[in-house]
């Protein structure tokens, strides 16, 4: 794997301890290499959340291995000292609703990331409005979230996941609430990207449209993942 892309081994979870213990996590191996899309899929209690917010550095992992790019994070203890940086940094997240900022407009709600690390404002609005050219919503630039389809917004929020150039994203059920079609789209713009900026991108789903999307899968079943080859086929067309 070169400089990015995101490996996990052996990665556990305990919530609590004694007899009310959940092992929420037990078994979980994990590579993305930049560029890939991959699928995380399990049923409800499975651990997709816990593995998402441990790979989000939102909750601490008990035991195991996650390596960013070249960097250790996390090994049976946290490697990074500074976590909130690690997030902001090194991680977008994508969520099902967009949760745009109400009162900024589409490239401030673009901006705000790199703003919030120190970047000026010509250069953090700069920034955003090359991914909104890259997404295709240039045009939005100046609209208010509410003045958006639900598609629009999902682009958008895609864009704000993306401008600090994080080396892995994280996205949570990014298509639910979309029709067939914009889901497609909403999928081939995550692979475009994934390309473009050699992100590692992990979406985890239950959307039977996109599924048969993903070159490669890895399911999660009592806290314990299972790889599986997909049939990665809407990027045959
Ligand atoms: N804060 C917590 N304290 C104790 N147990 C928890 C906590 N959060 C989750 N769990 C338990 O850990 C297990 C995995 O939960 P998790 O939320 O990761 O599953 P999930 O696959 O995301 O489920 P869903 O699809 O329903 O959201 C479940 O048994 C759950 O009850």
């Amino acid at each position: 794997m070169s400089g990015k892309g995101i490996r996990i081994e052996g990665l556990r979870k305990r919530y609590g301890s004694g007899d009310t213990a959940v092992d929420a996590l037990k078994e979980v191996d994990m590579v993305v290499a930049p560029g890939e899309v991959v699928g995380l899929i399990g049923p409800s209690g499975s651990g997709k959340s816990t593995l998402l917010k441990c790979l989000g550095a939102v909750i601490e992992p008990s035991a195991g291995t996650m390596i960013l790019g070249d960097e250790v994070i996390y090994d049976d203890e946290w490697k990074v000292r500074d976590i909130r940086a690690l997030r902001r940094d090194k991680i977008g997240f994508v969520f099902q609703a967009p949760y745009l900022i109400p009162f900024l407009d589409v490239t401030d709600n673009v901006a705000l990331p790199p703003m919030l690390a120190g970047v000026a404002n010509k250069q953090a609005r700069s920034s955003a409005l090359a991914l909104l050219e890259a997404l295709d919503v240039q045009h939005r630039a100046k609209a208010m979230p509410s003045q958006l389809s639900g598609g629009e917004q999902q682009r958008v929020a895609i864009a704000r996941g993306l401008v600090n150039r994080p080396p892995v994203i994280l996205a949570d059920e990014p298509t639910a609430p979309l029709d067939s079609e914009r889901a497609l789209a909403v999928i081939k713009i995550l692979n475009d990207m994934a390309k473009k900026f050699e992100t590692a991108i992990i979406v985890v789903t239950h959307d039977e449209k996109i599924i048969p999307t993903f070159k490669r899968i890895y399911h999660i079943r009592d806290g314990v993942t299972y790889e599986e080859k997909g049939e990665g086929r809407a990027f045959d067309i």
